[in-house]
């Protein structure tokens, strides 16, 4: 398993947001996170990514306790979330873009400074990075520039570049226009295999369409965890869904 969360716990005051979340997503993986308005979707990302940290519970990458690790060590590990790319580089291009965030890995690395032949290895990176999301005709334009279904792109692009081994997509096609969503999630379906994915989406043909599995919150907690096939005939999720049996 690369991610795994053991009993993740949290609260907000008396509001218990997340109850004993276990979770496992094997390498590969292209698994959903669904459930109601306010069940606690958002809030479990955050928890993962360390945005926010649990009242009790583990959170393991590759084995590793990574409960009390901070953010940007987690993306340097590996874990990764999509970046809010309309407030960070409007006006640069994707190219610069996503140069700047290899590089910045690199130098971390403690490689940046080596020679130029780094720069333009970034750069060739950069290029396969958005060719392979489609976007190497759009690469040299500034983002702001771009349809917006594009822009949603650029942020996976982004986050691609850290060389994640998890990616964690909160909504990846917020905003973006019905026909052009189903690219955009043909794109994360077909991103290389040993990147596990969890994305966060409500439209259910969408999620029925491009995950492996669905795991289902209600009120902080798992209802289920199971096939595409499994939660659409599950009495339980339609209950949810329909908006009948719960408080
Ligand atoms: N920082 C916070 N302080 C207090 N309550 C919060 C905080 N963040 C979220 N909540 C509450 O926690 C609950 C879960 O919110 P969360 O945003 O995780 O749900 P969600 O499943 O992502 O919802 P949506 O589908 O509407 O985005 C909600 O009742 C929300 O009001």
């Amino acid at each position: 398993m690369v991610l795994r969360t053991e009993s993740i716990c949290k609260s907000f005051g008396s509001l218990e947001v997340a109850r004993d979340i276990s979770i496992e997503l094997p390498q590969g993986a292209r698994y959903a996170l669904i459930g109601p308005n306010g069940a606690g979707k958002t809030t479990f990302i955050n928890l993962i990514t360390g945005q926010l940290r649990p009242n009790s519970g583990r959170i393991l990458l590759d084995g590793q306790d990574i409960t009390a690790t901070g953010t940007a060590e987690r993306v340097r590990r590996g874990l990764t979330r999509t970046f809010q790319i309309n407030t960070l580089f409007p006006d640069l291009t994707p190219l610069e873009s996503v140069t700047l965030v290899v590089c910045e890995r690199e130098k971390k690395a403690g490689q940046f400074w080596r020679s130029l032949a780094s720069h333009r290895e970034a750069i060739e990176e950069s290029h396969a990075i958005l060719s392979q999301l489609g976007l190497a005709e759009v690469a040299m334009k500034p983002t702001r520039q771009l349809a917006y279904g594009q822009q949603r792109l650029v942020e996976i692009a982004l986050a691609l570049a850290t060389r994640p081994k998890v990616l964690l997509l909160d909504e990846p096609a917020a905003g973006v226009p019905k026909d052009e969503s189903a690219m955009l999630f043909e794109v994360v379906a077909s991103l290389p295999r040993d990147i596990a994915v969890l994305f966060i989406e409500h439209d259910m043909e969408i999620v029925f369409s491009f995950a492996s599995q669905v795991i289902v919150l209600v009120a902080g907690g798992v209802l289920l965890q199971a096939t595409p096939d499994e939660v659409k005939e599950d009495p339980r999720v339609r209950e949810v869904y329909l908006g009948r049996g719960h408080g």
